[in-house]
């Protein structure tokens, strides 16, 4: 049995001559949930679209499951959220979500059941049958998060779930994580809020393209000698400048 859900190794990746990604480890266990904080344009979207085999690498590799990727049988099974929504405005939020559980194969007798139960999670059961053109953009995310859902997929990728969603619902969204992490699943986060960051099991922080630190955020706090994840990643940001500016 494969005990993690993601393996990538040495991954680099330039757009032209712009490195955006250099020489990335990562490893995401099964049962946990991993965080990628990073300032924007640091590479945390591609790096995520890599791992997704979204994104072509020019060097290193990426196992998920145990699978090579790019490979669309796994491919399949990862629950995707990107940062942007995806959504059919014109359609309901229900059926915005049985069209993307049938893509998915979710059986049709589980189909009407998973609705409800993503929908639930995110807390729009009561906007189901509305059109997604009146839903607020918190709504949006919120809909694009039961839809990363729909199929049960053993490996979420989330790319800044809760932007636009009130700290109230932001709670009960981290509670539900990690509720799934509990049941086994793994989830792959990227979040600019800190105290989200202090929520995972494991962190990455990444800037310019490099991986910066890695590990627990107690571990993190302790290497950095500081208290709050905030504190290591300016930290970790000066001694960065420093080292490039001694080079
Ligand atoms: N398709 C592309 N072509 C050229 N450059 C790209 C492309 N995609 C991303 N980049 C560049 O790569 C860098 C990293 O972008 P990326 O979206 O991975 O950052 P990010 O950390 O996710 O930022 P944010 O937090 O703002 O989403 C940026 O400088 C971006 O402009």
């Amino acid at each position: 049995m494969t005990t993690n859900y993601v393996e990538a190794q040495r991954v680099s990746k330039s757009f032209g001559q712009h490195q955006v990604l250099d020489q990335i480890d990562l490893t995401v266990p099964a049962g946990t949930i991993y965080g990628l904080i990073g300032p924007s344009g640091a590479g945390k979207t591609t790096l995520i679209k890599s791992i997704l085999g979204m994104e072509a690498v020019d060097g290193g590799e990426v196992h998920v499951m145990g699978t090579l990727m790019p490979n669309r049988a796994v491919m399949a099974q990862i629950g995707y959220m990107a940062q942007s929504d995806a959504l059919y405005e014109t359609l309901t939020g229900r059926e915005n979500l049985k069209f993307f559980g049938q893509l998915m194969n979710v059986p049709k007798t589980k189909l009407a059941q998973m609705i409800d139960y993503a929908a639930n999670l995110v807390n729009l059961t009561t906007q189901l049958d509305q059109r997604v053109s009146g839903y607020s953009g918190g709504m949006k995310r919120r809909l694009s998060l039961a839809i990363a859902l729909i199929q049960d997929p053993p490996l979420l990728v989330l790319d800044e779930p809760t932007v636009g969603i009130d700290p109230e619902l932001r709670q009960q969204i981290w509670a539900e994580l990690n509720k799934l992490k509990t049941g086994g699943k793994s989830m792959l986060v990227t979040t600019h809020v800190m105290d989200e960051a202090e929520r995972c099991d494991y962190l990455m922080l990444i800037r310019h393209g490099i991986a910066l630190a890695q590990g627990t955020p107690a571990e993190l706090k302790q290497r950095y000698h500081v208290e709050t994840i905030e504190q290591v990643f300016l930290k970790a940001g000066r001694l960065q400048d420093a080292n490039n500016g001694n080079r």
